[in-house]
């Protein structure tokens, strides 16, 4: 089996507050091949915290430790500001949940896309502008030429996200991270972002890490699922195996799923264990 692209060992993200310290990733492992990872759990689990710790993104006060925290042989905890700057955006992307406060209002689409580019390779401003229009078309935006050339307020949430993932795979990223990519898009408009990624994604070949509180989405798009509770994994398994989950945290989440067809009133109520937690 070739080395995993992604290894996470024992990752830790502790906050300093006035009350103590906030334990949000309390011992996370787990490796990424050229597959889709999905990430599940409820608000406050550590998903984010996760994600961005291997983004190098952890706010500056919180302590971060790991046994291994490795991209491609790359150990990132030793890495210094400049290599995790060109890690970012080059070899490793991430898209976060709402794209109005992820790019920048006052520049233009294709600016913004043309400097993400120039920033990691040499190229000529119009070859750069020839790549970034190709980008815009693959992920099916329409009149690329006219969106060039509009600023971020001018397009809706679900063209703002199109545009992200234009912009994060135009360098051929080997993984992404996409926190909670949808979850700002009505339904309609969030299967339309997640085909278009799905197709990136295979087509690319590269690792994702999907994030999100969507276990019933998590698990349709992704090859395996880990679930996370207070700061932990509770359970990783096969997105086709999850009806036999075992974890009883994970078995709550499931029969919390609505179906269709089904009259269940009320609705299970999710059951918490202190010793889930500890
Ligand atoms: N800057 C911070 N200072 C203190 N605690 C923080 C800080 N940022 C995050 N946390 C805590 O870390 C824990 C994990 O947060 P994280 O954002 O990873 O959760 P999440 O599972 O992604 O939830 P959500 O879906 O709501 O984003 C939470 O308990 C949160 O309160």
């Amino acid at each position: 089996m070739s080395a995993p692209l992604l290894t996470v060992d024992d990752l830790r993200v502790t906050f300093p507050t006035r009350t103590g310290e906030v334990q949000a990733v309390r011992g996370v492992s787990f490796t990424l091949g050229r597959e889709r990872l999905g990430i599940v759990g409820e608000s406050g689990s550590g998903k984010s915290q996760t994600g961005r710790a291997i983004m190098g993104l952890t706010p500056g006060h919180a302590k971060i430790t790991a046994s291994k925290l490795e991209f491609d042989g790359i150990d990132l905890l030793k890495a210094t500001p400049k290599q995790r700057r060109d890690l970012r955006g080059k070899r490793i992307g991430m898209i976060l949940q709402d794209p109005k406060y992820s790019l920048n209002p006052v520049m233009t689409i294709g600016k913004q896309i043309i400097e993400t580019l120039l920033a990691h390779e040499k190229l000529s401003r119009s070859e750069a502008r020839e790549r970034a229009l190709k980008m815009l078309e693959a992920v099916q935006i329409r009149d690329p030429e006219r969106v060039f050339g509009l600023y971020p307020n001018e397009v809706s949430g679900g063209m703002g996200q199109r545009v992200m993932i234009a912009m994060m795979l135009i360098c051929g990223p080997e993984m992404l991270i996409a926190d909670e990519p949808t979850s700002a898009l009505d339904v309609t408009v969030q299967l339309d972002v997640l085909s278009i990624l799905d197709k990136l994604v295979a087509e690319r070949g590269m690792g994702l890490v999907f994030i999100s509180h969507d276990l019933r989405l998590v698990s349709s798009f992704c090859d395996r699922v880990i679930v996370m509770y207070a700061g932990r994994i509770v359970e990783e398994l096969p997105s086709a195996d999850l009806a036999q989950a075992k974890h009883p945290y994970t078995q709550g989440l499931l029969n919390c799923l609505p179906t269709i067809g089904t009259d269940r009133h009320p609705l299970p109520v999710l059951e918490r264990k202190a010793e889930w937690s500890a």
